[in-house]
């Protein structure tokens, strides 16, 4: 597999880079930015990581079977023909982008990256897209209007509030975090929906009524910012934000070898990303996250679960505030 990091020498691109590196060695990665230095750097320095990956002990992928490390630049992406597009680039963040309302303000300064990047890649086949750049789900949802290639190619990375949400709920239950499911739908941000009605541990249904939903939310909303405050903005969740995304990736992988691994991992439940609606829970003409199973055109399939009741109320909350930035930056379909 070849995947193609847009924005391969920002903080989150080069880690997704060094991650795959460790954790899937036999995909080939192209750093592709506008920072044709930085891209170049990154590219050698992780393909130096790989050498002692490799040779680790316990390590069976050698020779020709590792993946190269490479960087590009936009013009070159229609040659580079990736399977997968990890994107990834942003404008800079002001210093005091820390607070819970940062996604959001990036929506006009991404909005022009957006329209730029989807005419690099107007002259490719339909290829998965993963975006990584906030605000996810209206940027989904602008590269779906703008390219207009079949809606299961594009995917929003929503993945790390679900590592958050089992970090709180395994504090609450008192049980490892990692073996905690709780999918999280809805927007990525101030309007995330925790599917309580469907947390497990170790595979057994969780008694939700003892737990404070609204605290719960609280967590999963500040964490990131509480971690940026200490970091400062260019170190974004780097770490969790690299391995969802590598985990992404690999499922995308595992989905399209058959007889090949669970691409739902070892809880074998599917997750959550954000991808364009059409009809799935009552909504269309947006992107928010929801269940999803993964091949290699992307969605393979949207799960339609019954949820309970204030679940579903929030998703139509979360549904209104995607809706109104869309209307607002005049959206296809939402055109006065
Ligand atoms: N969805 C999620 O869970 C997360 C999303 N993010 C988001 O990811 C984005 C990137 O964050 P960082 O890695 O900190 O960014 P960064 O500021 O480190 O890097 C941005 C990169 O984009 C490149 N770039 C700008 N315009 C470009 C273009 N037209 N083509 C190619 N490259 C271009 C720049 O040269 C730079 O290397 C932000 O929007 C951030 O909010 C960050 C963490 C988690
Ligand atoms: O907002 C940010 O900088 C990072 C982000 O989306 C996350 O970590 O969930």
């Amino acid at each position: 597999m070849h995947v193609a990091i847009i924005g391969g020498a920002s903080t989150i691109g080069s880690t997704v880079a060094y991650t795959l590196a460790g954790l899937a060695p036999t995909v080939d990665v192209s750093l592709v930015d506008i920072n044709e230095g930085a891209a170049w750097a990154h590219a050698k320095d992780v393909s130096h990581a790989s050498y002692h990956f490799s040779n680790a002990p316990g390590e069976t992928v050698s020779g020709d079977d590792i993946g190269t490390v490479q960087s590009a630049t936009p013009d070159d992406l229609a040659d580079l023909d990736p399977d997968l597009i990890v994107f990834n680039a942003a404008a800079p963040q002001p210093e005091d982008a820390t607070d819970r309302g940062a996604r959001d303000a990036e929506l006009d300064r991404n909005l022009s990256i957006v329209e730029d990047v989807a005419e690099d890649l107007r002259p490719l086949d339909p290829t998965p897209l993963l975006v990584v750049t906030n605000p996810i789900d209206r940027l989904v949802y602008q590269f779906y209007s703008l390219l207009e290639w079949p809606r299961r190619c594009f995917l929003g990375y929503s993945l790390s509030e679900t590592a958050r949400v089992a970090d709180a709920l395994g504090s609450e239950l008192g049980v490892h975090p990692n073996d905690v499911y709780c999918p999280m739908m809805g927007e990525h941000g101030e309007h995330v929906v925790p599917i309580l009605s469907r947390a497990r541990v170790g595979g057994d249904a969780v008694a939700t009524d003892d737990l404070d939903r609204d605290e719960i939310r609280e967590y999963v909303l500040d964490i990131p910012f509480d971690i940026a405050k200490e970091r400062g903005v260019d170190e974004t969740s780097r770490w969790v934000t690299s391995a969802g995304v590598t985990r992404v990736i690999r499922s995308v992988m595992a989905g399209s070898t058959a007889g090949g691994d669970d691409p739902r991992g070892r809880l074998g439940e599917p997750f959550c990303l954000s991808t364009p609606l059409d009809g799935e829970y009552g909504f269309e003409d947006l992107a928010l996250s929801v269940p999803v199973d993964l091949d290699e055109g992307g969605v393979d399939e949207i799960h339609e679960w019954d949820l309970a009741a204030e679940e579903a109320d929030e998703l139509a909350v979360a549904a209104d505030a995607v809706r109104t930035d869309l209307e607002r930056i005049g959206a296809k379909g939402y055109d006065s």
